[in-house]
């Protein structure tokens, strides 16, 4: 019997809306008050959906205590406190909060105990993302 099992996890991040592919005049044009050079931050909340058997013994899809120490040492160690635009990750890509979702849906993906559906991340109260990796690659190096 397959089931969905959703998890939320919490971070705080500052980042800056900016791409080396346009004038300084573009990125303001853009990007508007997220181009400000001095960055800005957000309490991101990133719901991880996993499916999969129920396990007749464990009644479980998968143990939610694996999947927060893989959320700890893959997910929050990284981005908690952390200026995104000095990450490996987005060295080459703007950190929007689509670009985020896809990094960390890349991250999950790699949970071996369960298969990951969808990736949603809230940046703000008005502003939420989801990503279900459909036929995508990977992008930009790993982390
Ligand atoms: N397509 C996207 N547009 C924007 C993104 C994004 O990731 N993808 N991100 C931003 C900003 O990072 C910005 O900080 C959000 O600002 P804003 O939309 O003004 O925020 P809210 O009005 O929803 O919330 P407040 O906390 O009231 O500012 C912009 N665009
Ligand atoms: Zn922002």
């Amino acid at each position: 019997m397959k089931a969905y099992l959703s998890r939320r996890y919490r971070f705080s991040a500052s980042h800056r809306l900016h791409s080396e592919s346009f004038t300084a005049e573009q990125n303001r044009t853009i990007f508007g008050k997220c181009n400000n050079p001095f960055g800005h931050g957000h309490n991101y909340v990133v719901q991880v959906t996993m499916s999969g058997q129920v396990d007749p013994a464990t009644g479980m899809v998968c143990n939610l205590a694996e999947l927060d120490a893989f959320a700890q040492i893959n997910l929050l160690s990284l981005f908690d406190h952390a200026n995104l635009n000095t990450l490996t990750i987005f060295e080459a890509i703007v950190p929007s909060t689509e670009n985020l979702a896809r990094v960390i849906y890349q991250i999950f993906r790699d949970f071996p105990a369960a298969h990951l559906e969808n990736i949603h991340v809230e940046e703000t109260n008005n502003n939420f993302f989801d990503y279900d990796g459909d036929r995508d690659t990977y992008i930009g190096s790993r982390l």
